[in-house]
């Protein structure tokens, strides 16, 4: 005991020693910031410069006050006597590094030393605060030597953390990663990382992590930004609060739905539900879409435009010509469009410009029988050299001279204005919305319609919004806010329409996608990452699979284990670090509201957070009959989300209220972190 209190006595030392550099660093940078914000400036380099130092000003006072709570959290000792302190952020002191940033190599040994491979540690200590107060000090030594006087063996704080009663809200877990988590966060590899894993092996937590890692690793990142995407605005209020205390408040959060709503400005598309959802998904449609943008460039035939009351056509040939040239440019239909007016407008200058040719001709030829032969050019040579015009190369003025007064600029710009020439261009090569795309899809395939929505874009729902999205970069080209690296949590709930969507604004190709198929809902279906991804990035990612589970005890996951080998039997079932309760089942008597009211009481007696879970179309009855006593949530719902005691309400209602509905089962069943109840 005295040991602990002279460590921890030791410690405070330290923390105290962190936190004035830290109170100094605030001050500082508030005043640089304030100092920035009232340098304007009328020169456009200058007010640049100054944006951008009061952006990153900004960030750095974030990162600050975000650090203050559990500022360090974690020391590590090497074999050669040197240790460092790891906490949110770095502070240094002149040469003295007072604290390392949990994102810096040299913090890496935290997280990834065993006793099997200790990298060069000798102790790794846990500081827990309170405040600013070392409440706790808990090493664990890694090299074999045994406890010296300086020793306190820990008390697990990882164990003390996954057995704390859940809020609601989850919280990052960076003082506690563990090694296969942190191999994945501070992975160097650019492309895409798939992270696989069973129910509570804390695939959020590395997504989450790693975005704050990336952010600080990855200059792309940084520059155009992370985004975050999540199953449901449920799963976005749980999640909400780990990067901000990662000192993180700039990474984007959306869902894939409303990302692409809110792109394309779509302003409430209704939830629909997962047949229409997986149709609508079907990758298919996107060839069908292309196919469809395609019909609409210039088909075979020809292209008369009327100039001067004259046709001027652009014959099979010359049509196929323009339609290659502009359509090949790898251009969105509507400025490929351009492109093609522009090549349309070209033939037909020249055409003009050869008919005037044929014409000037023919007259020079009945000047010269009307005038008995003298060459009016020749006749006239010096007059027409004073004018400015120059001889042609045999000493003639001729027609080129004539033709040169049909100034060839004036004439296309003429051209590209004339009505006549629109509407011929407008006919074989018709500028489109993408609603017309979409539109035309619907018309092949009756079943992607709900009833009122053809021909009604009010009408469009969520399970339409990948469609536009296609639709809109086929007609009007990529979106215009794109991102340097995305993160996907339950990567495994996105259609393949979805995926290109998502794509589609990380061109670069730098993911963090997360997920587990054994827990896929009906709306994909994806049975690989392949499937999900493309063949083309699934062959190139790096796949990583997490093994151990952090959030259900032993006891939860033998009672979904054969669920799992049911639905993924090539899945190894994780490894839980706790055991716990035995999982209550219990028959519902012919009432299952009132059942399941019972067993919430029972739950909420502990003073855990209660969560029932039940079939979508019987949650809203039970939520009634619940009256507040415990949250009710549908079981398409509940994916990523968990809570310390959970009652299943009918298994088999969940099972088989939608197709795929023993996936749904599996997810409700790994919910709990404590106790688990099943009314049956
Ligand atoms: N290293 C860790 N330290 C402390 N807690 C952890 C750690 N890893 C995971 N957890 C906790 O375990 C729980 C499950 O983690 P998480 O939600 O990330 O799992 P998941 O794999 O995403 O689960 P699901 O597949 O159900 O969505 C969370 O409460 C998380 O905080």
């Amino acid at each position: 005991m005295q040991q602990r209190h002279t460590e921890q006595a030791v410690e405070q030392e330290h923390v105290n020693a962190m936190y004035a550099r830290l109170d100094g660093e605030v001050a500082r940078v508030r005043a640089d910031l304030d100092d920035a914000v009232r340098r304007s400036s009328t020169d456009p380099g200058e007010a640049y410069t100054r944006e951008v130092r009061v952006a990153m000003l900004s960030r750095r006072a974030r990162t600050l006050g975000a650090a203050e709570h559990h500022l360090c959290f974690g020391r590590i000792d090497g074999a050669d006597g040197r240790s460092l302190h790891i906490g949110r952020t770095g502070l240094s002191d002149g040469d003295d590094q007072l604290l390392v940033d949990w994102r810096a190599d040299a913090a890496r040994p935290f997280y990834a030393a065993t006793a099997a491979h200790p990298m060069g540690l000798h102790r790794r200590r846990h500081l827990r605060l309170d405040g600013r107060r070392v409440s706790q000090v808990s090493d664990e030594l890694l090299d074999g030597t045994e406890p010296g006087q300086d020793d306190v063996v820990g008390d697990g704080p990882l164990l003390e953390a996954i057995s704390a009663r859940r809020t609601g809200r989850m919280r990052d877990v960076v003082s506690t990663l563990q090694a296969e988590q942190d191999a994945v966060i501070r992975s160097a590899h650019r492309g895409v990382t798939v992270v696989e894993g069973g129910p509570g092996t804390g695939k959020t937590v590395v997504a989450l992590h790693r975005a704050a890692y990336v952010l600080a690793g990855f200059d792309e990142a940084r520059a155009d930004g992370v985004l975050v995407l999540g199953p449901n605005s449920r799963f976005l209020d749980y999640i909400a609060e780990v990067l901000p205390s990662l000192g993180e408040n700039d990474v984007a959060m959306s869902t894939a739905d409303h990302l692409v709503a809110d792109a394309l400005g779509v302003a409430e598309a209704p939830a629909v539900g997962h047949d229409l959802r997986r149709a609508a998904g079907d990758v298919r449609l996107a060839d069908e879409m292309a196919d469809i943008v395609r019909q609409y460039q210039a088909p075979a035939g020809t292209l008369t435009v009327l100039v001067d009351g004259d046709p001027a056509t652009l014959d099979e040939r010359a049509l196929a010509e323009a339609r290659q040239t502009a359509g090949g440019a790898g251009l969105p239909h509507n400025q490929a469009r351009a492109l093609f007016k522009d090549l349309v407008v070209d033939f037909v200058a020249d055409e003009v410009q050869a008919r005037a040719r044929v014409l000037l001709a023919r007259l020079d030829e009945d000047m010269e029988v009307l005038t008995g032969g003298v060459n009016l050019d020749r006749a006239a040579g010096k007059d027409l050299e004073r004018l400015g015009f120059a001889p042609d190369e045999g000493g003639a003025f001729g027609h080129a001279a004539a033709v040169a007064e049909l100034d060839p600029g004036a004439l296309r710009a003429e051209l590209a204005d004339d009505l006549a020439l629109e509407r011929a261009v407008e006919a074989a090569w018709p500028r489109l919305d993408r609603d017309d795309v979409v539109l035309d899809v619907l018309e092949a395939h009756p079943e992607l319609a709900l009833d009122g929505a053809l021909g009604d874009a009010e009408a469009w729902t969520a399970a339409h919004l990948p469609l536009l999205d296609e639709a809109e970069h086929l007609v009007n080209g990529p979106p215009a806010k794109i991102y340097g690296h995305v993160v996907v949590d339950e990567a495994q709930e996105l259609t393949p329409m979805q995926w290109r969507s998502v794509l589609r604004r990380c061109p670069g190709r730098s993911m963090t996608v997360v997920g587990d198929l054994a827990q896929a809902g009906p709306a994909t279906g994806a049975a690989s990452w392949a499937d999900a991804l493309g063949s083309d990035l699934a062959k190139r990612a790096d796949v990583r699979t997490l093994t151990v589970c952090y959030r259900t005890t032993a006891e939860v996951l033998e009672v979904a284990a054969p669920l799992l080998a049911e639905i993924a039997p090539y899945q190894a079932p994780s490894r839980a670090v706790r055991h716990g309760d035995e999982p209550r089942r219990r028959p519902a008597g012919g009432d299952l509201a009132a059942a399941v009211v019972e067993e919430v009481a029972t739950e909420a007696a502990h003073g855990d957070l209660v969560a029932v879970v039940a079939a979508d179309d019987a949650a809203p009855g039970l939520a009634e009959a619940l009256d507040g006593a415990a949250r009710v949530v549908p079981v398409s719902q509940v994916r990523g989300l968990e809570f310390d005691a959970v009652v299943v309400a009918d298994p088999e209602g969940i099972r088989h209220a939608r197709p795929g509905g023993e996936r749904d089962l599996y997810v409700a069943l790994t919910r709990p972190t404590r106790r688990l109840v099943i009314v049956e």
